[in-house]
């Protein structure tokens, strides 16, 4: 059996925070740190498409750029075989680029050649369907108009490990569905990825697991429909 994409550790991340006023006032040395992820594990295999789920502020954005590798762990182990593109609204774009000078970044920096992104090139700019603005200042983009022109980028170029995060946000309702209609076909996109989303229908949809994120940890895990139902009881219970 093939080695996992994606491998934790027992992983913990804890951020920085600035002191707060009862810190301020005690003349306290230290900041109070926030344990952000707390001893998680997990595994990603080709063909997986992993879902997470969970309340704001849970942990999931950070575990899917620990997962990308923007935030390195306090402890434990991340192992990461092949290339990873994290996908999430505001990261990953040069913005005094243009969006096309940012396809060719991008896609260079997943080791893809010039030619080869050159031939990807009219895909990305025609499902990104922002005409003459392809060619315009990333900073001039609607947060809209970036959203569509990530996702574009990241579902062309194919990497090891794709990982979203709520995605389909800020685009309007034609643009969610052809992004959704994508996302059913992820396997094909890459050879596994991550999925943050809010959506019980989108994840249920495009996932072969569920991970459940609770303050930082990781509470439950397994089949969509059997976490999804959990987490919907949970939270209708909590009214
Ligand atoms: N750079 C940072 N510095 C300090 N605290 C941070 C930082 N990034 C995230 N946090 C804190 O870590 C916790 C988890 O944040 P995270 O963005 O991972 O949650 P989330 O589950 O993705 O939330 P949401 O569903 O609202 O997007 C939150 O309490 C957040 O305030």
């Amino acid at each position: 059996m093939k080695e996992p994409l994606l491998e934790l550790h027992d992983i913990s991340l804890s951020f920085r925070r600035k002191k707060t006023l009862r810190e301020l006032l005690s003349f306290s040395p230290r900041k109070t740190p926030f344990h952000a992820l707390r001893n998680i594990s997990l595994s990603l295999n080709e063909g997986e498409v992993l879902g997470i789920i969970g309340r704001n502020g849970s942990g999931k954005s950070t575990l899917s750029r620990l997962c990308a590798g923007v935030y390195h762990p306090d402890s434990g182990t991340r192992i990461v075989r092949g290339k990873a593109q994290l996908l999430s609204l505001g990261a990953g774009f040069q913005n005094q680029l243009t969006g096309r000078e940012n396809v060719f970044i991008n896609g260079s920096f997943l080791g893809l050649s010039y030619p080869e992104i050159e031939k990807r090139f009219p895909a990305i700019a025609e499902f990104a369907d922002i005409g003459e603005f392809i060619n315009e200042p990333v900073k001039t983009y609607s947060s809209g108009m970036r959203s569509r022109l990530a996702f574009a980028i990241a579902t062309a170029i194919r990497p090891d490990i794709l990982i979203l995060d709520e995605v389909m946000a800020t685009g309007d309702k034609p643009f969610q569905q052809k992004a959704l209609d994508r996302m059913q076909n992820l396997r094909e996109l890459a050879k596994a990825a991550l999925v943050v989303s809010h959506s019980p229908g989108t994840l249920r949809k495009i996932c072969t697991r569920i991970i459940w994120m609770h303050q930082g940890q990781c509470i439950d895990s397994g089949l969509p429909e059997t976490i999804l139902d959990k987490y919907n009881s949970f939270w209708a219970q909590k009214g």
